[in-house]
């Protein structure tokens, strides 16, 4: 279990991570999401002592990470800054971490064969690809068995078999009752992964909630209807709270009645409904309606990108 206390990061008079407190539960797999320089990755580095606490606290276990007498056994850790001999071998690596917690060779042979690292072992760390690096970093985080993974970006290069894979192991450990903390910009690989999410924006907790509860929090029931009687129907369901929205001819789209309240007034009416079909909110969409006050670094889409382009065309 992860706990962070009132966690705090200036960098000078920059605010990374603001006051954040929460609890990252074993047998799970928990997402870390939030938007660029939310802070994700500087809460990842203190949980592992890399960064140290402007104030606050957090723990794994019960205890800081230095306090642990064998650390690599206690939380495994992919994080973005890579520290690796880029003349050595995968393998000469990972022997040598293992060799600082006397864990055998024969885990190491193991690890490499987990993250698929197999053929290029005995090759240089420094000609690797982004995602046999990923593959190698995920290789570290597994080496000591650990009770706690922290992943930060894990699938960032991994092709869709990597992408699977890691979604099996992070689900995988979390069935075996370890604790999985996981940061991905990723949202439908996060929707496949997490069983709860912690969301961050500019340093603070935005969302702490299942991910069930996160998706359905902000919804208004929605439904797609079909019927050869469209207008009757779009009468009988106007009401102040219902946003009714003609799709073609046939098709309603009903914001703000559930399933059975419309087909009960279509039965009122004696109106023939052929489709009836609940429209669920994507993670994506969830996601982009909790963060949209939160986002630092705005990009231009559509509309905004034409006139920022026509814009900088007419300074020229
Ligand atoms: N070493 C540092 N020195 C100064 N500022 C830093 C340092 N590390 C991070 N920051 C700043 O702290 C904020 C949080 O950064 P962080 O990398 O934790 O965000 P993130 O959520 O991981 O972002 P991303 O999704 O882009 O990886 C950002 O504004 C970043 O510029």
């Amino acid at each position: 279990m992860i706990t962070a206390e009132a966690l705090t990061k200036n960098y000078g008079t920059k605010r990374a991570v603001d006051g954040v407190t929460f609890t990252v539960q074993p047998g799970k797999v928990t997402g870390f999401l939030g938007p660029n320089g939310a802070g994700k990755s500087t809460t990842m580095r203190m949980i592992v002592g890399l960064d140290r606490p402007s104030f606050g606290n957090v723990t794994v276990n019960g205890r800081r990470y230095a306090e642990h007498a064998a650390p690599l056994r206690e939380v495994g850790a992919l994080l973005e800054a890579k520290s690796v001999h880029r003349s050595r071998s995968a393998r000469t690596h990972l022997r040598a971490l293992a060799a600082t917690h006397s864990i055998p060779n024969t885990r190491v042979d193991e690890v490499i064969e987990l993250t698929g690292l197999g053929a290029v072992a005995t090759k240089k760390v420094g000609g690797f690809s982004l995602g046999m690096g990923q593959r190698l970093g995920i290789a570290v985080a597994l080496l000591g068995d650990p009770q706690t993974l922290i992943l930060d970006e894990p699938v960032n290069g991994l092709d869709p078999e990597g992408v699977l894979w890691v979604r099996n192991l992070a689900r995988h450990q979390a069935s075996q009752g370890k604790t999985v903390f996981i940061s991905s910009h990723l949202m439908s690989e996060m929707a496949l992964t997490a069983d709860h999410l912690i969301v961050i924006g500019r340093g603070r907790i935005i969302a702490d909630a299942p991910i069930d509860a996160v998706i359905g929090g902000s919804n208004v029931p929605t439904c797609m209807v079909k019927t050869d009687s469209a207008e009757d129907l779009m009468n009988a369901l106007a009401a102040e709270n219902v946003q009714l929205t003609r799709m073609d001819a046939q098709t309603i789209q009903v914001a703000g009645l559930d399933g059975r309240a419309i087909a009960a007034r279509a039965l009122d009416r004696q109106i023939l409904l052929y489709e009836l079909t609940p429209v669920k909110q994507s993670l994506e969409e969830a996601y982009m309606a909790l963060t949209q006050d939160e986002v630092e670094y705005r990009s231009h889409a559509g509309a905004d990108m034409d006139a920022a382009i026509s814009g900088k065309q007419a300074q020229r």
